[in-house]
């Protein structure tokens, strides 16, 4: 591979804005993306998934080219350095990698994989979080998957199509894609491809969405004509996913504290042809109250530390803080005891994250189940996903039954 200078200070731009001025990789990247007409998909790709590269082994890298935060731009072409050595790239005669020590780095590599949270270069308390809640050995194997990157998936809009044209047309546009087992909306694709400049996507033919998160509205158990309540809606994945599964028959009401996050479900309802869905801001307790006892079906997909979506968000290895996730640990818990509330007797109640860490899953369900408000609840049963194991994004989901009376 030969590196273009253009792209390459694109990156190192790139670079200081995520790391010296706290700004989203993602958000960062789509700014990148648009800087240059006259860029080919090839030269998007190695602008993106460069910057994504050099994100996600920031503390293995910075530790390798022996350079500390905030960094200059010396130090960022030194960590480029390391990323363009590491893969085996031939480094230009730049001024900026002379002196580049390629044998030192090499060894440097090697010494520091010896040591889990260098070679997956991950903080010291997420390192300790994962081994106390996962275990050695699990927690090694988690933790590398989750450095991978990860799958484009798409889920299959059944409202407007079905799995077997989408791929047909996707096809004709040279992206091919494979079923996945298991996973009945599922498409992945062989390649990466920009998936959302396809007419197919602009008529709502399908969504973004891994496999894991896919199977959340199949656990709820929803039927046409239901009412269902998606609690934690943000922009609307899963309640696009549910009311696809109800054929856009009986009523979806998202709600979320944000009101920003429901204005984009809206735009992606209309895209995906969902009309049986209505939003609700959770500005007081009074929307959850107005629907207490009403719900066929409840799904708390509940904010959580992201531990298991890593590979999508490598960046929040580094904005998390264990603040943080003792925070979300006590909302999770009070989402829990007064949303359910809304489930109406022999209703069903699904709490999920995207989270691997036990603390934020089974546990919270079980101290729910112990509490007063859970007593009216049974377990029916519950899925851990781990991205080691799946291949696909680390999820937690719990379906509980409430009883008649
Ligand atoms: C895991 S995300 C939801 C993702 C979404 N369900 C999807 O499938 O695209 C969790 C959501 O919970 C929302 N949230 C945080 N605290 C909340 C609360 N107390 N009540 C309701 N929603 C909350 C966040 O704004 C965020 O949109």
């Amino acid at each position: 591979m030969r590196l273009h200078r253009n792209l390459c200070f694109a990156v190192i731009d790139g670079l200081t804005l995520i790391f010296n001025e706290g700004n989203y990789a993602d958000k960062v990247i789509q700014q990148l993306l648009k800087r240059d007409k006259r860029w080919g998909s090839r030269d998007r790709a190695f602008v993106a998934e460069t910057t994504y590269d050099i994100v996600r082994w920031k503390r293995l890298y910075a530790e390798i080219a022996e350079v500390k935060e905030p960094f200059d731009r010396d130090n960022l072409w030194r960590m480029f350095a390391v990323w363009a050595t590491l893969k085996g790239i031939k480094l230009p005669d730049w001024k900026y990698f002379e002196g580049t020590p390629t044998r030192k780095i090499k060894g440097r590599f090697d010494e520091l994989s010896k040591t889990r949270k260098f070679r997956e270069s991950i903080p010291d308390w997420i390192d300790i979080i994962g081994l106390e809640e996962l275990g050695e050995a699990t927690w090694t194997k988690e933790i590398a998957m989750q450095n991978e990157q990860a799958d484009v998936i798409l889920r299959v809009n059944t409202l407007k199509t079905t799995k077997e044209k989408l791929q047909n047309i996707l096809f004709d546009l040279n992206i091919e894609t494979e079923f996945i087992k298991g996973y009945p909306s599922a498409l992945k694709l062989t390649e990466r491809a920009n998936v959302f400049v396809t007419d197919a996507f602009k008529q709502g033919f399908f969504e973004v969405q891994d496999a894991s998160s896919q199977l959340v509205a199949d656990f709820l158990d929803v039927k046409p004509g239901m009412k269902v309540v998606d609690t934690c809606a943000g922009a609307g994945g899963k309640t696009l996913h549910i009311a696809a599964l109800m054929q856009n028959k009986g009523q979806v009401i998202a709600m979320d504290i944000y009101e920003s996050k429901l204005k984009k479900l809206k735009i992606r309802a209309k895209r995906n042809g969902v009309h049986n869905f209505d939003l609700r801001v959770i500005d007081s307790t009074k929307p959850i109250k107005k629907l207490h006892g009403k719900a066929d079906r409840v799904l708390i997909d509940a904010p959580c530390s992201g531990l298991g979506v890593l590979r999508r968000n490598p960046d929040a290895k580094w904005k998390l803080q264990p603040e943080f996730i003792d925070k979300i640990r006590v909302t999770q818990q009070e989402v829990l005891q007064q949303y359910s509330k809304m489930v109406k007797p022999g209703g069903k109640l699904v709490y999920a994250t995207c989270s691997v860490l036990p603390s934020e899953n089974q546990n919270q369900v079980h101290k729910f189940l112990t509490s007063e408000s859970g007593k009216e609840f049974t377990f029916v049963k519950d899925k851990k996903v781990l991205a080691h194991e799946s291949g696909f994004d680390g999820f937690y989901m719990a379906l509980l039954e409430k009883s008649t009376k």
